[in-house]
């Protein structure tokens, strides 16, 4: 039987144009109602239990430090054992449950939550500082997830059923495509809803359980997804959530020997010391565990002489600046080609001195970032910065209540600069300049990362040497390097940008999954 026939083909959800008033007057009222629930306690989930604890992580506006988001209750080991027992025995009935009915619980949840989508992106506004545009996009992405890896359940499915393998005389040959067993997911809070509902689904879809620890940033927006799926009736113990500190409870896990599996998105630091986590086997551990690990970008965008100079300086202003640059995808390097650096230079400063800093809740297209670490290692690369190249604009913390720096813009830079290689995660940008556009690829490839690219050029030639030379998970022609939309363009990159999962991908799924040949004697 098609089990896909009844379902609509995969689109992305459509953004809301706030430029329209009642989208803007929608959206405020959403904020309205969010800032009159903040500051509730949040409990674990583990299994049934909800779990009230002392210690408590406080997530507070990054935009605004004197509004406290919501104490959120944090796991100790001992509760990360207990969680770790439910998804153990939870994975037994879990993994039985048919795949239809597996996705039907996205289905539902999808459609909820695009029922409440300004709420979502309005506590994510509060909660990680985004503007309306890129808290209803990474909205719109986590719809985007649910709905994909629901029908890419049923599609893998199928496969199981049909899957061709060599005809044998007198033998039914079947490959079936099987759960791996308990995981634990460890998102980023840079988009706390999109990507911690996307690698939470695809495991859960595929009957896995899981237990989930949040960002210590974002944890409440993570925990009203959680309340998702429960509303949804998601069966207690397929989904525990636990915040905790990485060092406690994210390393006990890791190296749990009955974690199966680890769904890991975040910094390259933090992805390398998992991996080898993750590469020690305990006492009692009967398999590799397998790990997923999406990292950091160096990403940048080459513009040679024979590209549309405004469009380029537009891409580059909003790769660059997009939520402060805060994105793995950022295009935090511009390397543009002698000829016509001048003009982009002067392009780009003046774009960038249009963005205003200001309350994400008042819709300011640059607001603050994350938290005080952030904070002071991005201005640490400013300083760096000023010595390495030559400030054009910004440099300096913004005025406000919160993590706010001007969106900064160095030019001449050296291609081996610290901030032409290191990954600053904020709102800064180098621009370097090469001789030819050879030489600007060169400059680009000349990173430990690989995650975006986008090359700006008129020439069919060039644009074909540039899609096989630059070397990047996500690369793109004439368009900004951020913003990769699920089903189109499915997201990872290579070298230490990570294990290019392509998240939003056909080939997704099957990481959360293990084939197992059956061969019958007729
Ligand atoms: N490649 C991608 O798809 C992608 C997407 C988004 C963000 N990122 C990257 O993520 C980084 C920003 O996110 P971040 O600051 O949350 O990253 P991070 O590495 O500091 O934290 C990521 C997650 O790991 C957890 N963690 C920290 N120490 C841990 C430990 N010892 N064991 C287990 N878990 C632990 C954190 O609590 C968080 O949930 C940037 O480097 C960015 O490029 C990559
Ligand atoms: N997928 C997002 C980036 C995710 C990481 O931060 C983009 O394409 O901009």
């Amino acid at each position: 039987m098609n089990k896909t026939a009844n379902i609509s083909p995969f689109v992305n959800e459509p953004f809301v144009n706030f430029g329209l008033e009642e989208n803007k007057q929608a959206m405020e009222k959403a904020i309205s109602k969010v800032k009159s629930e903040l500051g509730q306690n949040i409990p674990l989930h583990i299994g049934e239990r909800k779990v009230f604890t002392e210690d408590v992580i406080t997530s507070v506006n990054p935009g605004n430090l004197d509004e406290v988001i919501g104490y959120v209750s944090k796991a100790n080991q001992a509760l990360a054992e207990e969680a770790m027992h439910i998804a153990v025995n939870t994975f037994e009935t879990w993994k039985k449950v048919s795949a239809s009915e597996r996705a039907e619980y996205l289905f539902k949840a999808a459609a909820l939550m695009r029922e409440r989508k300004h709420e979502f992106s309005a506590l994510m506004i509060l909660e990680s500082g985004k503007n309306y545009a890129e808290a209803d996009a990474d909205t719109a992405e986590a719809i985007d997830f649910i709905e994909f890896y629901a029908r890419e359940m049923l599609r893998l499915e199928q496969i199981n059923e049909t899957q061709p393998l060599t005809k044998v005389q007198g033998e039914d040959n079947r490959l079936t495509y099987i759960p791996l067993g308990v995981g634990v997911v460890i998102p980023p809070w840079n988009f706390p809803l999109a990507i911690c509902v996307g690698m939470t689904t695809a495991a859960v879809v595929s009957g896995n359980t899981v237990l989930l620890k949040p960002a210590s940033t974002t944890p409440v927006i993570a925990h009203k997804f959680v309340a998702l799926m429960e509303e949804v009736g998601l069966p207690a113990g397929v989904i525990n959530f636990i915040p905790g500190s990485g060092a406690e409870v994210g390393d006990y896990l890791t190296s749990h020997p009955k974690t199966r599996f680890i769904s890991f998105t975040g910094s390259k630091e933090v992805g390398l010391h998992i991996s080898k986590l993750a590469a020690n086997t305990s006492e009692g551990q009967i398999w590799i565990k397998r790990l997923i690990a999406e990292m950091g970008g160096k990403d940048g965008i080459v513009v040679d002489e024979t590209a549309g100079l405004d469009a380029a300086a537009q891409a580059i202003v909003a790769s660059a600046f997009g939520f402060q640059g805060q994105k793995c995808s950022a295009g935090s390097r511009a390397i543009i080609v002698e000829a016509v650096y001048d003009e982009v230079v002067e392009k780009v400063k003046e774009l960038t001195e249009k963005l205003v800093v200001g309350s994400p809740e008042l819709n300011y297209p640059a607001g603050p970032v994350i938290d005080k670490g952030s904070y002071d290692k991005i201005l640490g690369y400013i300083e760096i910065g000023k010595a390495e190249g030559t400030l054009l604009t910004g440099g300096s913390p913004a005025v406000g209540n919160g993590y706010y720096i001007e969106p900064t813009v160095f030019a001449d830079v050296n291609p081996d600069a610290r901030i032409m290689k290191e990954e600053i995660f904020g709102p800064v940008l180098a621009i370097c300049k090469a001789a030819d556009y050879k030489e600007a690829i060169h400059i680009y490839n000349d990173t430990e990362f690989g995650l975006t690219g986008s090359y700006f050029s008129s020439d069919q030639k060039r644009i074909e040497e540039a899609l096989e030379t630059m070397h990047c998970g996500n690369l793109y022609i004439n368009r900004k390097c951020t913003g990769a939309l699920v089903g189109a363009h499915p997201f990872g990159g290579f070298n230490m940008s990570g294990t290019d999962s392509k998240a939003g991908g056909y080939d997704y799924l099957l990481l959360f999954t293990q084939a197992k040949l059956t061969s019958r004697k007729l």
